[in-house]
């Protein structure tokens, strides 16, 4: 049988009060070794328990509501997080498509990053010569914006970016989150077509999205996190059902607090589902 390529078992990580957690060299050059100014309150698991595996060619959809451990899911996966508990084994290289904001420095130029981080994760100055016109195609950039600093980008020209270079690299494994909420329509569909020819070479991808359309559109599987919880592991679908059944009666229940059943209250027109206009709910 084929090794899995992504295998976690009893996954994970904690953040501390007042306790500097182990951080990842990768993590240490990102954020530089200062302390989490948010490390204050009481240590929490954003994410526990949590058991996976993930065979070639698998594209894993991750859906939960705000806050409940997707994206700290994916930094695990990527090795920009290292876990407090349990082991996460990823067999290749990983092209991560999180945080580029963060991957790329707001002094350098949109140049100066794509040379940086394009040979951070393991691309040489000649493939990167070769690529470059390519990425900043891709990418929709206006040639007189390349040599100015990245943080006069806005954010859609930063993902777009991002996504155009890191969508270069052959690894075996994707790792996206939401990248695809950002871009606008045109940017999408270029998008899905680059993905869906990564998918074609049996690539294996994870991805984070409140889109349900994109998640039906590229996923084989789902695993639905439910407070730092894998609460599901199954086809797309059953997890997306079983997570709108959850977003309904959770909506229902928030209803009826507000609006117990009493016939002199007037019913409350400011209701919302609470995931901002999320479409996977
Ligand atoms: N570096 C950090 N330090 C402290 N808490 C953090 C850190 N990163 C994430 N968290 C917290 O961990 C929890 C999980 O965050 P995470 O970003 O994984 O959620 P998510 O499911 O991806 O949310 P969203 O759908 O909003 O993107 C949240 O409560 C978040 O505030």
């Amino acid at each position: 049988m084929a090794q899995p390529v992504i295998e976690a078992e009893e996954l994970g990580v904690k953040f501390a009060v007042n306790r500097r957690r182990k951080r990842s060299l990768r993590e240490m050059f990102i954020h530089g070794t200062k302390r989490d100014p948010n490390a204050g309150g009481n240590a929490f698991w954003p994410l526990r328990g949590v058991s996976f595996s993930a065979e070639e060619g698998d594209c894993i959809g991750i859906v939960g509501k705000n806050g409940t451990g997707k994206s700290t899911l994916l930094k695990l996966i990527a090795g920009v997080l290292l876990p407090d508990e349990g082991t996460v084994r990823v067999q290749g290289k990983v092209a991560p498509l999180l945080e580029l904001r963060a991957g790329f420095s707001e002094q350098l130029t949109g140049r100066e990053n794509v040379y940086l981080v394009g040979s951070l994760h393991g691309m040489t100055n000649e493939e990167l010569d070769a690529r470059f016109q390519e990425i900043v195609d891709f990418a929709e950039i206006d040639p007189k914006f390349i040599d100015s600093p990245v943080r006069h980008y806005s954010s859609g020209m930063k993902v777009r970016l991002g996504f155009a270079l890191i969508s270069q690299l052959e690894h075996p494994i994707m790792l996206v989150d939401e990248v695809l909420a950002v871009g606008d329509k045109s940017f999408r569909r270029k998008c899905y077509d680059a993905i869906d020819r990564m998918l074609s070479n049996n690539r294996t991808m994870v991805l984070v999205s409140h889109n349900e359309n994109d998640l039906k559109r590229f996923c084989n599987r789902g695993l639905y996190i439910k407070e730092g919880e894998l609460t599901m592991d199954s086809d797309i679908e059953s997890t997306l059902s079983a997570y709108n059944e959850d977003t309904k009666a959770e909506i229902e229940a928030r209803k009826n607090r507000n609006n117990p059943a009493d016939p002199e209250q007037p019913p409350r027109s400011d209701e919302d589902d609470g995931q901002g206009g999320d479409q996977a709910a």
